[in-house]
């Protein structure tokens, strides 16, 4: 198979079946974060249990297609200890990959203030970044993500509105780059353009700049040369800020729609998002009206997930970093992922969905 192949080959994979991603590659203080809420050490042994205790989920080949790691969870060993497996070892991810779940990388080294405007951020991670991607691949990686992050406020008499010009630059660009880079080195990367919904700013607003976002990200990918046919792209939904009233899931389903089909073509063969805080139930549901007959119309690509907290909050809480409690985790986990499969076929789940 040719690179430009597999490539497309691999993006379409990740996609199939109404099948999703699991964003299990939080950074080690992100999962810090996750390990505090529920009173757990944020030690190697134990972000090792969390992921164990996730990716041998009996049946998450049912659901999950691929996984994207943090580099210390491709490298770790499956032993207590939680270490760099050695030559030879057994590794973590091979549970993934004796389920047949693809294994992804995250290869974004973190966020920086902008110099032309410090409020903001770019994406930090081009040193060796073709190397990397090279070894990451050799260690058994298909796909990659780098995620460039957007600010949203809306401007006043004494105040600019953001995101500047700099900050969507310099996200489209990077993301481009990136791309370019991943593709080259035969890992499909998913572009993770993130719209953050901090703030009190209207739906009409997130809809304007998700829509100024990804019309620049999609003109650099094409100036970049990057083989559309083998991305994904992980957007934001279109929301109002969190701090800011919620709207009806129809409108969120809607107006996410409307921009996705004003900026990405449709020769990208899928849009898995991400949940950026929103709840398990409500990320689950605006996912399945934008699959559902209720909004028609047409829809190129393939709209699944790529959740972390919206896979895992549920899960976390009935683990609770006890090894007795490991298939509790693991059933909170998979009826997350069964649902988020129902809704990338259109249809809700009934039964009980925690937040
Ligand atoms: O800030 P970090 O540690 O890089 O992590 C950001 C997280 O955001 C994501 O991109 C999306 O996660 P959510 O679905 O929880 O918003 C994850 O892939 C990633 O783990």
């Amino acid at each position: 198979m040719s690179n430009i192949e597999e490539l497309a080959s691999v993006a379409k994979q990740l996609v199939a079946g109404n099948r999703g991603i699991l964003a299990a590659d939080e950074s080690t203080t992100t999962v810090g974060k996750r390990l505090a809420s529920i009173g757990v050490a944020n030690s190697a042994p134990n972000r090792a249990a969390l992921r164990r205790m996730l990716f041998t989920s009996p049946g998450i080949e049912q659901h999950i297609s691929g996984a994207i790691l943090y580099e210390e969870t491709l490298l770790q060993a499956d032993d207590e200890a939680g270490g760099a497996a050695a030559a030879g070892q057994a590794r973590l991810v091979q549970q993934l990959s004796s389920r047949g779940v693809l294994l992804g990388i995250k290869v974004d080294t973190g966020l920086a203030p902008l110099p032309a405007s410090p409020e903001e951020s770019f994406t930090q991670g081009f040193d060796n970044l073709a190397a990397r991607c090279a070894a990451y691949k050799a260690a058994g990686a298909s796909f990659a993500k780098w995620r460039a992050v957007i600010h949203i406020r809306q401007a006043t008499a004494n105040t600019p509105g953001l995101p500047s010009e700099a900050a969507v630059a310099a996200a489209a660009r990077g993301l481009a780059l990136y791309a370019a880079i991943s593709q080259a080195a035969g890992l499909v990367p998913i572009v993770e353009p993130e719209v953050l919904a901090d703030g009190a700013h209207s739906i009409e607003l997130c809809e304007a700049v998700t829509q100024r976002v990804l019309a620049a990200v999609f003109k650099e990918l094409a100036d970049a040369g990057v083989l559309l046919e083998g991305i994904l792209l992980k957007p934001n939904m279109v929301t109002p800020g969190s701090s800011a009233a919620p709207a009806a899931p129809a409108e969120v389903a809607a107006a996410t729609l409307r921009v996705l089909r004003r900026t990405v073509p449709p020769a990208v063969p899928g849009i898995v998002f991400l949940s950026g805080g929103q709840s398990e139930a409500d990320s689950t549901r605006h996912l399945a009206l934008m699959n559902s007959g209720a909004l028609p119309g047409p829809k190129p690509w393939v709209l699944s997930f790529s959740y972390g907290r919206a896979l895992q909050a549920s899960a976390l809480k009935a683990w609770g970093g006890q090894a007795g409690k490991v298939a509790a985790g693991q059933a909170a986990f998979m009826a997350r992922a069964a649902a988020n499969s129902a809704a990338a076929r259109g249809e809700e789940e009934a039964g009980p969905s925690s937040s």
